[in-house]
C-alpha cells in the first residue's frame, strides 16, 4: 500500500556563523493512512525539525530531499498551496497550549476557524465545534464555547488546541510533544482520547516525544531518532522486546518503570558504553 507520508533523505540545514548546519542528516519515514508511529529519541535528535521540516515551518530551514503527502512533494508546493495543506490535510499540536491559542478571541471562535475558512456555515461550524469539544472531554461544551483560553485550566487548553487541528478532519496529525506541559493523569487521558479520536477516523497521528513511557499505548509503531536521522524502527512490541541499537536500549533502560527496584540508579543514555555505539547501526 503506498504510504500517506513518505520522507526520503530528508534532509535540514540552517544558517550558522560558520557556514550551513546539518540538522537532519537523511531522514527515511513511512506513515500509512490511519496509522500511529511515534517518533522518539532524546532533545536535540532532530524530532521536531522533521515535524516542521513536512509542514515548511521553519523559514531559514534548507531542505532537501523528498516529503510527499498521497504522492505530492511538499518541498516543491508554492506557499499558498502549502496554507491549504496545514491545517486541512495535516494538522498540528504543539507542546505549549498557551502558546498556541489567540488569548483574545474565544475558544469557540477558534475551534470554528478551520471550518469558517474553509466555507462552512457558521451554524454548522459551531455544531461541529461544541460536538468535538464535548467529545474531546469538556463539560458544557456548548456553555465554554463562548469562554477564553484564560478560562482553561492547562489541560483543557490542550484539547482546545487538538480540537483546533482536528476538527478539519485532516489525514495526518502531527503531535510534537502534546502532553509534556500537562501533569501525569492529564497526559494519559488526552493520550487516550488522542488515540480514540485518530481510529474514528481513521487518521494518521505522528506522535513525537523524548518520552518513551507514553508511546506502548499509543503507538503502532517506532521510529528511533539520533543525530539527525533515525536509527532504528519497528512495531513497538518488537522495539520494547528487543531492542536492537544500542541508543534505543539505553533510552528504554532510562525509562522509569513501576517494578523498579528504587535502590537501582536510574539508567540515563550516557551510560551506553561507548564501545557499543556504532556496531548496530
Ligand atoms: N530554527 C533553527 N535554527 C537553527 N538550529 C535549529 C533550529 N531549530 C532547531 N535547530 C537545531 O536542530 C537540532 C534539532 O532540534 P529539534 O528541536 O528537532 O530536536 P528535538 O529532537 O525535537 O528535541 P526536543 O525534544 O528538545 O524538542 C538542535 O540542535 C537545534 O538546536
Amino acid at each position: 500500500m503506498k504510504p500517506l507520508l513518505s520522507l526520503r533523505d530528508l534532509r535540514a540545514a540552517f544558517p550558522g556563523p560558520d557556514g550551513p548546519v546539518e540538522v537532519l542528516r537523511g531522514v527515511d519515514l513511512d506513515i500509512a493512512a490511519g496509522e500511529k508511529v511515534a517518533l522518539v529519541g532524546e532533545s536535540g535528535s532532530g524530532k521536531s525539525v522533521t515535524a516542521r521540516a513536512v509542514l515548511r515551518l521553519d523559514r531559514d530551514a534548507d531542505l532537501t530531499g523528498r516529503a510527499t503527502l498521497d504522492g505530492a512533494d511538499l518541498l516543491t508546493l508554492s506557499e499558498r498551496e502549502m496554507r491549504a495543506v496545514r491545517g486541512a490535510r495535516i494538522g498540528l499540536v504543539f507542546q505549549d497550549p498557551l502558546a498556541s491559542l489567540n488569548p483574545v478571541m474565544t475558544i469557540g471562535w477558534q475551534i470554528m476557524q478551520p471550518l469558517l475558512i474553509r466555507g462552512v456555515r457558521r451554524k454548522e461550524a459551531r455544531r461541529r465545534g461544541v460536538d468535538l469539544l464535548g467529545r474531546l472531554g469538556v463539560r458544557d461544551a456548548d456553555r465554554r464555547f463562548d469562554d477564553y483560553p484564560h478560562q482553561f485550566s492547562g489541560g483543557m487548553r490542550q484539547r482546545v488546541v487538538i480540537a483546533i487541528a482536528v476538527i478539519a478532519e485532516p489525514a495526518l496529525l502531527i503531535a510534537d510533544e502534546p502532553t509534556t506541559a500537562l501533569d501525569v493523569r492529564v497526559q494519559a487521558q488526552v493520550l487516550t482520547l488522542l488515540r480514540e479520536l485518530a481510529d474514528e477516523r481513521s487518521m494518521a497521528v505522528l506522535l513525537i516525544t523524548h518520552d518513551l513511557g507514553i508511546v506502548a499505548g499509543f503507538a503502532d509503531r517506532v521510529v528511533v531518532m539520533r543525530h539527525g536521522a533515525p536509527v532504528e524502527e519497528g512495531p513497538v512490541d518488537e522495539i520494547y522486546a528487543e531492542p536492537k541499537h544500542p541508543y534505543t536500549r539505553g533510552l528504554l533502560a532510562s525509562v522509569p518503570r513501576i517494578d523498579d527496584d528504587p535502590s537501582r540508579r536510574l539508567s540515563t543514555v550516557d551510560d551506553v558504553p561507548a564501545a557499543l555505539e556504532g556496531g548496530a547501526r
